[in-house]
């Protein structure tokens, strides 16, 4: 193999697909040597051997895969021609949800929880890979490996490594420069410059390049057509058709003063929260009544029940009862700390009804334990169960999957806490600084004297932080 990836190097070479000099690269940092393989199309026989090389490494790699997906666009011909010789289907990723039809991002056929390897021709900083890892899996795809023809040695390979994907690569930029020397077709001067390029321009943690990366912050409406779960797609639509990224906390203690405050709010919010259990009169014609209104209004119904009990209890508490949440509330959530189990209970009955479960990660009151490992292993729980788990309640941003919700409650445009241990950040901090999705407001709110006009100042501040961010 060793001399057939020496060959395919020096073709590289001769149709210019490796070029050295001073070149531009898409983060703007300047570059002595760039790799330009879409010009590889041209030359079917240089094609065909860089998929026969890639599927080669991949299988001497060991890895499992049912499906094989091309990074658009240069690595698409060569997954097809992965997937045609070797008799493995393949998956096309769309680089924008078509507006029209289905909205797939991917197109093809596959079981939800299989394995699919990414196909890519270079890789950086892995976040091509990375990015299309998260497409398939927001879609129910299981991605552990990739296989790239030419890794630039920039701690691509280490940051897929800490996302979970193994990236094997036919050629690195050493072997590359190693190769071309021998042949004596480039000088050792450049070959030193490429060399010195590599050191200095590392994605590794501390080592990052000094310019502003370019990652493309998505709308709220390019996120909801990533999402599969229909409570997920239907609130990332509210907030974009309401300009809302308010949920309001309606603490109260009946029925009446929960549906007076959820009529007064309901234009400016894309969801309520309600605590059914410290209502007095909690009754059928009470969650009547909030549904109408939520159907009147475009909102989200999401009672706060903290589930944290074992599979079989939380069952019970989420489908019987008084308060029967399942039957009426979109939205429910739930501890890590039981287990999976928690959420493996209240799956079976809330995944029929199409309800929606975020996981507690971090909590806003002081000295809470939800911190660290705890957290980590909160977010990893919710990631193996996509299909039932839309986002968190947190203080910050968790993961970088378009497809998970970051809620954060404690926010208050004045005040610092309530003596209970309750602290406040503000809009601006909560959704800019700390990437928060949606602020969760309740007595900022409901104890104000117009909790109609106090809602319309939270809608302002938290939508105007997020267009903030979209810009920036
Ligand atoms: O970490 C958490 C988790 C949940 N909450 C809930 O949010 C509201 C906040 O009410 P405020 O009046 O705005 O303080 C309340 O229902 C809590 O149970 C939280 O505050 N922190």
């Amino acid at each position: 193999m060793s001399d057939r990836v020496e060959q395919l190097i020096l073709d590289l070479f001769a149709i210019e697909a490796v070029k050295f000099g001073d070149f531009t690269l898409k983060s703007g940092i300047q570059s002595p040597i760039y790799f330009d393989l879409r010009v590889i199309v041209s030359y079917p026989v240089i094609m065909n051997e860089v998929a026969e090389l890639l599927w080669e490494t991949t299988k001497k790699s060991g890895a499992k895969f049912a499906t094989v997906c091309g990074v658009p666009y240069t690595a698409l011909p060569l997954a097809t021609l992965m997937s045609a010789h070797h008799d493995v289907p393949m998956l096309i990723r769309r680089k924008e949800a078509k507006d029209y039809g289905t909205k797939k991002m991917i197109e093809g056929k596959f079981e939800i929880g299989s394995r699919c390897l990414i196909v890519e021709d270079v890789v950086t900083s892995g976040s091509s890979v990375k990015e299309t890892a998260q497409v398939l899996e927001s879609v129910g795809l299981v991605v552990t490996d990739a296989v790239v023809l030419l890794d630039r040695e920039q701690g691509g390979k280490q940051k897929l490594k800490e996302a979970g994907i193994e990236l094997k690569g036919i050629c690195g930029t050493a072997q590359l420069l190693e190769i071309l020397r021998r042949h004596e077709k480039i000088p050792e001067s450049v070959a030193e410059q490429v060399r010195d390029f590599v050191r200095n321009n590392s994605f590794l943690p501390g080592l990052e390049p000094p310019v502003k990366k370019s990652r493309k912050v998505l709308s709220y409406r390019e996120r909801g057509d990533l999402c599969q779960h229909p409570v997920a797609r239907q609130l990332f639509s509210i907030m974009e058709k309401k300009k809302s990224n308010l949920a309001v906390s309606a603490d109260l203690c009946t029925a009446e003063q929960v549906l007076q405050l959820a009529d007064q709010v309901g234009p400016h919010i894309c969801m309520l929260k309600t605590h059914a259990d410290i209502m007095t009169d909690f009754s059928t014609e009470f969650v009547q009544s909030l549904t109408e209104l939520a159907d009147r209004h475009q909102f989200i119904i999401f009672e706060d029940r903290k589930f944290a009990d074992i599979g079989s209890t939380v069952q019970h508490q989420y489908r019987d009862g008084l308060y029967h949440i399942a039957d009426w509330a979109h939205l429910t959530n739930a501890h890590a700390l039981p287990g999976s189990g928690v959420l493996e209970g209240l799956k079976q009955v809330g995944l029929d009804k199409k309800r929606a479960c975020l996981l507690i990660a971090e909590m806003s009151s002081k000295g809470n334990l939800a911190t660290g490992d705890y957290t980590k292993a909160t977010v990893k729980m919710a990631e193996e169960h996509k299909d039932f788990v839309v986002g968190f309640i947190s203080q910050s941003q968790l993961t970088e999957d378009p497809t998970f919700i970051h809620m954060t409650p404690g926010v208050q445009l004045s005040g610092s806490g309530d003596g209970l241990g309750q602290q406040y950040v503000s809009p601006w901090d909560a959704v800019v600084t700390r990437r928060a999705d949606v602020i969760i407001v309740g007595r900022g709110v409901y104890k104000d004297p117009d909790p109609a006009s106090a809602a319309q100042r939270y809608q302002t501040a938290a939508f105007e932080a997020y267009q903030h961010r979209l810009a920036n």
